[in-house]
């Protein structure tokens, strides 16, 4: 099935008011070029969701969150809820990113139900998941992914609410990247669990590649069979490299 592809920036913990100029400069971009080929979305830090939501009205610019709390509200200081993002503008929110994982000891059952709180909230859930350095090494990538896609999927599923992302960790700010035929194998991996375990919904969840994806690659990985676009961490920080990524896809003026 052909879905639409989405390219996904994660600014991760940068940015700060003056980074919105970048935001400025790809609205602009998007807009002298317009682009109908992939949908486009940055998650900046929460702290500037709202006034990039302001900005970017009226261009083709999504937003997401970074993560989110299980809860709608309550007692949890200096946690932020799926309902307190889409109440900022976002459209979608990720989870499970590995440096959550690593950083903050998440696991599968809590990015299940983080996941579970996103669609609560009607934001998409993007969710990642990916091999260590190690894993890879052992030859145990795909038990991992399996793994990883099994407790970290919550119930509800559909190619609308939610996103898979697969970031392999070693590759994530590395310059790294697998192999074409390695990405291929797992995002063909990928998808033969979702279309198990959802049947024809399974069909249309975008599987997005992560990890030193940049302007040079871009063509060359978002050609793989079964990579529906790319969650970009550093290359998203400029609108020019992020730019370049989009351009992959062709610009129709
Ligand atoms: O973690 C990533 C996106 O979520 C990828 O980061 P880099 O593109 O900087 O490797």
């Amino acid at each position: 099935m052909d879905v639409r592809p989405l390219v996904a920036g994660n600014w991760k913990m940068n940015g700060l008011e003056t980074s919105l100029a970048e935001l400025t400069s790809l609205g602009k971009k998007l807009k002298d070029h317009p682009f109908d080929m992939a949908d486009v979305m940055i998650c900046p830090p929460a702290t500037l969701i709202a006034r990039a939501h302001d900005m970017l009205a009226g261009t083709a610019i999504a937003l997401g969150g970074q993560d989110c709390h299980t809860a709608e509200s309550g007692a949890h200081t200096g946690d932020i809820s799926a309902e307190m993002l889409a109440d900022a503008g976002a459209d979608a929110v990720i989870v499970g990113h590995s440096e959550r994982r690593a950083d903050h000891g998440e696991t599968d059952a809590l990015i299940a139900e983080k996941a579970a709180a996103a669609h609560r909230a009607g934001l998409t859930a993007i969710i990642c998941v990916g091999e260590t350095e190690k894993e890879r090494r052992d030859g145990i990538t795909l038990a991992i992914v399996g793994e990883q896609l099994e407790g970290s999927l919550p119930d509800g599923v559909d190619g609308d609410n939610t996103v898979i992302a697969y970031e392999p960790v070693w590759a994530i700010g590395t310059g790294l990247t697998p192999t074409i035929e390695d990405v291929e194998e797992v995002h063909r991996f990928i998808r033969g669990h979702l279309t198990e375990k959802l049947g024809n919904k399974g069909e249309s969840v975008r599987i997005l590649y992560g990890g030193s994806v940049k302007p040079s690659n871009a063509a060359e990985l978002l050609a793989v069979p079964e990579v529906n676009g790319a969650l970009v961490g550093g290359a998203s920080l400029k609108a020019d490299d992020f730019y370049g990524i989009l351009a992959t896809y062709g610009k129709n003026s």
